[in-house]
């Protein structure tokens, strides 16, 4: 498949790595970037093509596919949707050096990035990342603009809901369900069910009081 010169929304530490990836995938330099920050140093080599608000006004001019890079879930999920409904194509983007199960799909808009693995039948959502060795086992499902933060690590069958953060070297228990918007602190060993919108820490992970 022909990669396509990608629209990047997002210039900060995350674009940076974006950028990195689609170097390493062998993608076409950008198009540019767009980003609200008003001193954005924009991405290095790729054209700073204004705010967020263009996104419309660029693909009447035929920009044609587009990627969120950005870590907010909830705001990298709401401009993927809207990407979506201008009718931008969001591809799914992978590092050479990600393992993806033939049987595992990654949802549009959403990224695995180095050394990350999805195994076998395990789903990515939309507009979700899966970070730097970051490991989705069997059967893992998250909803859309999840993060899997660095290393961490779903065990087989985890459920997320939509938008849930899971920390760096955090783990979740084999068959466990994380509700919408939760968070999981980095470091947690998450040995039961979560409730949607819980911050959870700590080995075995709990609510603070
Ligand atoms: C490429 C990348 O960098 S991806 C980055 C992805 N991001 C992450 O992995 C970070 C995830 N976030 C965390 O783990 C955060 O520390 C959170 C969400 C758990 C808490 O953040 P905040 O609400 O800002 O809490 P804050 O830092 O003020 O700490 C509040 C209390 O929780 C404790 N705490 C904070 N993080 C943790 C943790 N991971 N495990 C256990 N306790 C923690 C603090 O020590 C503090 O305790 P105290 O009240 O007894 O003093």
């Amino acid at each position: 498949m022909e990669r396509p010169r990608l629209l990047i929304l997002g210039a900060g530490g995350h674009g940076r790595a974006v950028l990195e990836l689609l170097r390493d995938a062998g993608f076409p330099p950008p198009l540019g970037v767009l980003d609200d920050g008003p001193a954005s140093p924009g991405l290095p080599g790729v054209p700073h093509l204004g705010p967020l608000s263009r996104m419309a006004a660029l693909r009447a001019e035929g920009a044609a596919a587009a990627h969120v890079a950005l870590g907010h879930n909830a705001t990298r999920r709401r401009l993927g949707e809207a990407l979506l409904a201008l009718g931008y194509a969001l591809p799914a983007l992978r590092h050479p050096s990600a393992i993806v199960a033939g049987s595992a799909t990654l949802g549009a808009g959403s990224v695995a990035m180095p050394r990350s693995v999805a195994g076998a039948a395990a789903r990515l959502g939309a507009h979700s990342i899966l970070n730097t060795g970051a490991i989705l086992e069997h059967d893992a499902v998250t909803g859309p603009g999840c993060h899997i933060a660095p290393g961490a690590v779903l065990g087989g069958g985890v459920r997320l809901g939509a938008e849930v953060l899971v920390g760096i070297l955090a783990g979740i228990k084999p068959g466990t369900a994380v509700g919408d918007g939760a968070t999981i602190a980095l470091g947690a060993a998450v040995v039961g069910d979560v409730p949607a919108g819980a911050t959870v820490s700590g080995v075995p992970a709990r609510e603070k009081a």
